[in-house]
């Protein structure tokens, strides 16, 4: 078969493959988008998108809630059909990337769907359903292949009708009960939002505490706030066997104990195909599930990767940030190269728990002199006029060496707003000393900064 002589073919047209592609498009360079599934990725069908109105339908539920304690009565009956509806009509027009497509093909793009592989050197071969076509790329590829859920290996887990976040995503009523399987981000903003519309919900987490990717301050608050939410929180144990009887999951824990519910959601993290990818043919290792990237996002001899398989944060805002820099250096434009130190990430709960930059343990991994400081939300002035859901805290992490912040995280109402200005500061390694110097608006949440960083000081 004749190979299509073209410049460029980005193997996944997730947030950072869209992106790249069309900034290579509208550079006037001939750019072949190739996807097997939906064009945009997990993030707006699955992910970032419908979870997103699913948190900011559950926390108006909770403010009102909260009405008694602070402004009369309300009576709080949750409709998951404004969810379900919005996340159909406006995030994903039912699942449906016409206009994604057509974006797409407006910068000069071409869209091909289907199954790329890496078959040769700058060539990718791409399964259509019917036919193959075959595509040489002169100035090479791009790979952003993203990730799947992993399913862990879980006896009588299998052809269960679990679900991951893509049946959550297009959940059309709530389950009675529910369990989630792990802790981190997707489990915990999936089982607050579900508990939130009356789902008795349990979350187990197979490490000793949730989020444990973050600070160890930060995932104890999250479980107290998960826990006064009436979510029964198993921390240390993972799930040994599952059974689905008569509409009713049943999920045994090693410790023994056993959870009933009518849904079952797996959240245990996320996996990539490298060797279904064919990345081997230009050189990489597939058996792991990364690939590894230098800062201009080159795997090997024209190869760029980006987005979630390199391993550097698997968020949108990094696959974007990637493409741009890929895109740079496709066009040999020069530019910035990337850049991870100040890297954010914000898990949705409410409150938000948002870090950015190195945790207190990851700042002593890396040789520094770690200072650390924490101020609580509720002892700020913001957080006592808030009272209730004020929970949470800013954790600050300083290189004692230089006196600049090197970490940070919020656990608050709005965190990851608050992150903002912390992530600002670590970008630009502002010296601790200007930070005290900057006044705080009263009464703001953010003010709870300044107690931490005079902490930091003593
Ligand atoms: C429930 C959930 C909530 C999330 N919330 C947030 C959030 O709030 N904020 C945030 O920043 N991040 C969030 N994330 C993470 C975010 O979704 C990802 O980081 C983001 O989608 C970027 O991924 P990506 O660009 O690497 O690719 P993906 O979005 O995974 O897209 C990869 C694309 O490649 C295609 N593909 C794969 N292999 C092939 C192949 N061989 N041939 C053709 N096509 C292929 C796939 O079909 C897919 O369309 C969330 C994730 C989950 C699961
Ligand atoms: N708001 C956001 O930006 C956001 C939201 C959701 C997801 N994400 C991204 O998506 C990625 C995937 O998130 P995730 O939460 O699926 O993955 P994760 O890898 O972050 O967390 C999975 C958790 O499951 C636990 N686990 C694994 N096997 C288990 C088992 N058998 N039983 C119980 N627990 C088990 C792990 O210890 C881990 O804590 C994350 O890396 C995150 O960056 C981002």
């Amino acid at each position: 078969m004749a190979a299509e002589e073209v410049d460029i073919v980005v193997v996944g047209m997730g947030p950072g493959g869209e992106e790249v592609a069309a900034r290579l498009a509208r550079a006037g360079l001939h750019v072949v988008g190739v996807d097997r599934r939906l064009v945009g990725g997990e993030c707006p069908y699955f992910a970032c998108v419908p979870t997103k109105m699913m948190v900011r339908g559950a926390d108006a539920l909770a403010e009102a809630r909260r009405v008694p304690e602070l402004a009369g009565t309300t009576e709080v009956r949750p409709d998951w059909a404004p969810i379900a509806d919005r996340i159909r009509e406006e995030a994903t027009t039912d699942w449906d990337d016409a206009s994604a497509v057509r974006r797409f093909e407006d910068t000069g793009g071409h869209f091909v769907r289907g199954t790329g592989r890496v078959t040769g050197p700058a060539e990718v071969t791409v399964a259509t359903g019917e036919s193959e076509r075959v595509f040489q790329a002169r100035r090479g590829i791009v790979l952003n292949p993203g990730t799947e859920p992993a399913i862990p290996p879980i006896d009588g887990l299998e052809g269960t009708g679990f679900w991951t976040n893509r049946e959550a995503a297009q959940a059309r009523e709530i389950p009675r009960s529910l369990v989630v399987l792990g802790g981190g981000p997707v489990g915990v903003e999936f089982a607050q939002v579900f508990s939130r519309f009356g789902s008795d919900t349990a979350l187990v987490e197979a490490a000793p505490r949730l989020l444990p990717g973050g600070e160890p301050e930060t995932s104890e608050s999250i479980t107290d706030v998960l826990t006064s939410e009436e979510i029964t929180v198993h921390t240390g144990v993972a799930a040994r066997r599952v059974r689905h009887h008569d509409g009713q999951f049943t999920v045994e824990l090693d410790s023994g104990m056993t959870l009933s519910a009518e849904q079952l959601l797996v959240a245990t993290g996320r996996r990539t195909d490298l060797a279904e990818l064919g990345v081997k043919q230009v050189g990489l290792d597939d058996s792991v599930n990364t690939i590894e990237v230098d800062k201009w996002m080159r795997a090997a001899d024209r190869v760029w990767a980006i987005g979630d398989v390199t391993g550097r944060g698997a968020f949108t805002h990094t696959s974007v940030y990637q493409a741009r820099i890929a895109a740079a250096d496709i066009l040999e434009q020069g530019g910035e190269t990337a850049d991870y130190r100040a890297a954010p990430a914000v898990t949705f709960t409410d409150p938000e728990v948002a870090a950015v930059g190195l945790t207190e343990a990851q700042a002593r991994e890396h040789g520094l002199a770690a200072r650390t400081a924490v101020s609580e939300i509720p002892s700020s002035a913001r957080g006592w006029i808030h009272k209730t859901g004020n929970a949470g805290l800013i954790k600050l992490v300083a290189d004692g060496d230089r006196d600049v912040l090197v970490g940070a995280s919020v656990v608050a109402p709005a965190g990851g707003e608050i992150l903002g200005m912390l992530a600002v500061a670590i970008h630009a390694e502002v010296p601790l000393s200007q930070l005290r110097s900057m006044m705080f608006a009263y009464p703001t949440f953010h003010r709870a900064i300044e107690p931490a960083l005079e902490a930091l000081s003593s």
